[in-house]
């Protein structure tokens, strides 16, 4: 069994009451040529800490825009967005890229891993942007490779790993900062179906450990593993629901089964 993450505050953070972030009235415009898009419309929701949430919408809804917003790579047109106590809608370009490497977990869909660094080397690569890389670091970055069940790959390469390894070492990675919350842009879209109920079944135990999820998905199996779903239409909120537990543990067994039932296949 891999080992738990090393961090007293945020294993505790699952019973607190505060907000990993605060989305109130967002809008997004973008100011093209000859029209101006008006991508997010006045979105407001509210992510308290060791939530685990699915963002899900057709094609066009507003998601990246969103995903951009809460990962500080972008300010809205319009309202506020709070991380943590901090309000991204007034603070400046430098300010924002100092909270974006400090402060966010960002897993994507391709893992974006550096192919000449070992795992370890990748894990620690959001701390050598802030200058430590002294044997602490490394060690947390060992810890992490542990806890993501990579404790005997720590020098491979990424090459010489199989896709759903790669994004343990992008989980790893994501959490080396001890960021506000993890933000995944559709994190299993690359991956087969072991390989995804593995990375749930990850994810499922770093949120009980007080980590607090935030996902793009477009598929209703793996939105089913979260706690919650916010599903955006046209720039709107349309709906905000809770997975209740009992409906969890059914998905969490039928993609199980699923998963057993391809393997017997595959063997026969
Ligand atoms: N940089 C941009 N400049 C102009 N328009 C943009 C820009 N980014 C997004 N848009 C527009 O904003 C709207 C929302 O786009 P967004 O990418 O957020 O949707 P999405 O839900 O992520 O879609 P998909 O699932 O296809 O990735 C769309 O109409 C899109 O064309």
């Amino acid at each position: 069994m891999p080992n738990a993450i090393p961090q007293p505050a945020a294993a505790s953070a699952a019973k607190s009451n505060r907000l990993a972030t605060s989305i109130c009235d967002v809008r997004k415009e973008y100011v093209l040529k000859s029209e101006t898009v008006r991508a997010l419309r006045g979105v407001s929701f509210d992510v308290p800490e060791g939530d685990f949430v699915a963002i899900m919408g057709p094609s066009g809804s507003g998601k990246s825009t969103l995903l951009n917003l809460l990962g500080c790579l972008d300010k809205p047109t319009a309202g506020h967005l709070l991380l943590g106590e901090d309000d991204i809608s007034s603070m400046s370009d430098d300010e924002l890229a100092e909270i974006r490497s400090r402060r966010i977990g960002f897993v994507f869909q391709s893992y974006n891993l550096i192919q000449q660094l070992t795992v370890v080397e990748n894990i620690q690569v959001p701390l050598y942007y802030q200058g430590r890389l002294g044997s602490e670091e490394r060690r947390r970055a060992t810890d992490l490779a542990s806890t993501v069940g990579l404790g005997d790959r720590l020098d491979h390469r990424p090459n010489q790993l199989s896709g759903g390894q790669q994004q343990r070492v992008a989980i790893a990675r994501s959490l080396v900062n001890d960021p506000y919350f993890i933000l995944a842009d559709e994190p299993t879209g690359n991956l087969d179906s072991k390989t995804t109920e593995e990375i749930l079944t990850l994810f499922d135990r770093l949120n009980g450990e007080g980590r607090t999820i935030i996902m793009v998905t477009h598929e209703d199996e793996v939105a089913r593993r979260a706690k919650r779903v916010v599903r955006l239409k046209d720039g709107l909120l349309r709906s905000d629901t809770t997975n209740d537990e009992a409906d969890r543990q059914l998905a969490r067994e039928e993609q199980k089964a699923a998963v057993i039932a391809l393997a017997a296949r595959e063997e026969d």
